[in-house]
């Protein structure tokens, strides 16, 4: 079945049961080292996992590693430009869960990403990256623990599915003339813009399917959270890109107000029904002036259609949602991207989940990990209905790779995204003590050493696992 590695004698398959894995005793867990840093960050982490399973199982469980290869790693095994190899392909699919490191993806020419194209291999559709602060961390911000987010990022299309040209290619520039002499000029909103003739040009589809399933995931995750939390964002710069990105809005709020009717109120929904529970004798027209501040100034067809939209919301969901009711609802509400920014640093604890399309998440997901610590402390977890593969928001970080310096606290809590994700609590709360601990008595590497005050000797990469190890007791 493999052509040249061997899973571990002893241990078991998860298996799933609709997207829920069912997890042996002694599972199986493929895992990837990574490019760079990964030689640094990987058999810190791996001690970590061990020692803290070890500690709170007193040996009745056990991860059984199974070494597979990708990116050079893979290469130097498996020979020239094997980046990804079949092999590891074979046991992700085979054994369901699996643990990576950071992989290097070339700027411009070369490889395509391995980290993208492992997420659309396996459907993992939604990358899920917590950003929470651990008490004692440096940050840049006054009030970092007040940010507490989950970014929830549509994982497999947007610009990400890489169809693209380069320009003066042949096809890119046929394509430019098709666009250019039929498609633009056959849409008349378009009016004369046509495309330079130089461009390079890249595609970014964003599916109502796609889009739906994130938010589908989202929300669900959001009725686990607290009360308080409960809350589903939708991130988007619909304003620009009205059918991409804006559709993306428009399915997540339909999603939201059918599946999940019930348990869901958006914004505007709230913003109505509260008007009404303040003067239960407010009319349709002062309630819609009240929830549109521009509304004297729009033109009748929009008054009218904002009018309809308090009519439609009173009708159908007073009943259930009214006096009060809705506060103890998932709100979902959307905000524009550039505004997002600038909101969590501003306002970080009126958010929670941030449900977003691919390449916002990915910026969105580094801005918010450095207010809380820097990417050595941002956990990532790309999953799907069948499969799920756990990694660190950042990359290989090669200026620091073998050094034993970085920060492996990324792909530890990405650890213990896992150990949540296969109901190992115990273990996973154990390493976020030692982590915690670790922090607070000032044993850290050297990204949070160099923003402490008074200033602190770093320990090494392997050094700050085993403070965490320590901590455990
Ligand atoms: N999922 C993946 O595998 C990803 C892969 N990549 C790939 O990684 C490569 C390098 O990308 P690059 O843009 O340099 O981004 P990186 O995320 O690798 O590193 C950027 C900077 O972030 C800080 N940083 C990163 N990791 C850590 C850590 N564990 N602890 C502390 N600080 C950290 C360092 O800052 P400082 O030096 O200031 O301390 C580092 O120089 C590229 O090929 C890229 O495509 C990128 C993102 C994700
Ligand atoms: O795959 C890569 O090289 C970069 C991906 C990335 O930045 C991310 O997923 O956050
Ligand atoms: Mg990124």
């Amino acid at each position: 079945m493999y052509e040249k590695i061997t899973p571990p004698s002893t241990g078991e398959k998860i298996t799933f049961n609709n997207g829920e894995p069912t997890v042996p005793d002694n599972p199986i867990i493929p895992f990837i080292r990574g490019d760079g840093t990964g030689i640094d960050i990987w058999p810190a982490a791996q001690k970590v996992f061990d020692a803290a399973v070890d500690v709170a199982y007193t040996g009745k469980r056990k991860i059984s590693w199974f070494k597979i290869y990708a990116g050079d790693e893979a290469c130097e095994l498996y020979g020239t430009y094997q980046y990804l190899p079949q092999d590891t392909l074979t046991a992700i699919q085979e054994y369901g869960v699996a643990i990576k490191g950071p992989l290097t993806t070339p700027v411009g020419g070369g490889i395509r990403s391995l980290n993208v194209a492992l997420r659309q291999i396996f459907d993992l559709y939604a990358c899920v990256r917590p950003c929470r602060y651990y008490a004692g961390t440096p940050s840049p911000h006054k009030n970092p623990e007040k940010l507490d987010v989950i970014v929830y990022r549509e994982n497999t299309e947007d610009i990400y599915l890489g169809i693209e040209w380069r320009q003066g290619s042949e096809i890119g520039d046929r394509l430019i003339k098709y666009l250019n002499t039929e498609l633009i000029p056959a849409t008349p909103e378009h009016g004369k813009k046509q495309i330079p003739l130089d461009s390079g040009i890249g595609i970014k589809p964003i599916s109502k399917t796609g889009s739906q399933r994130l938010v589908r995931r989202a929300i669900k995750h959001a009725l686990q959270l607290p009360k308080h939390k409960q809350m589903v964002t939708l991130v988007h710069k619909g304003n620009i890109m009205k059918y991409t990105e804006g559709a993306f809005r428009d399915w997540g709020y339909e999603l939201a107000t059918s599946e999940f009717r019930q348990q869901c109120i958006t914004e505007r929904e709230s913003w109505i029904l509260s008007n009404k529970e303040k003067n239960p004798n407010i009319t349709t027209q002062e309630n819609a002036r009240m929830v549109d501040p521009g509304f004297d100034a729009l033109t009748t067809e929009k008054q009218a259609q904002i009018v309809k939209e308090v009519e439609t919301v009173l009708n159908s969901i007073w009943d259930t949602h009214g006096n009060g009711k809705w506060q103890d609802k998932v709100m979902v509400n959307d905000r524009i991207a550039d505004s997002i920014f600038q909101q969590i640093q501003t306002r970080p604890d009126e958010y929670s989940i941030l449900a977003t399309m691919n390449l916002n998440g990915d910026y969105l997901s580094d801005a918010a990990a450095a207010i809380v610590g820097g990417l050595g402390m941002g956990p990532g977890a790309n999953i799907g209905d069948e499969c799920a593969i756990f990694e660190a928001t950042h990359g290989t970080a090669p200026k620091h790779a073998g050094l034993d310096r970085i920060n492996p606290g990324s792909v530890i809590l990405s650890g213990v995204m896992m150990l949540e994700y296969l109901g190992w609590q115990e273990a996973a709360d154990l390493i976020k003590k030692g982590i915690g601990d670790a922090i607070a008595n000032r044993e850290v590497t050297y990204d949070l050493a160099r923003l402490m005050e008074p200033p602190v000797e770093p320990l090494k990469c392997s050094e700050f696992a085993e403070a965490i190890i320590k901590h455990f007791s």
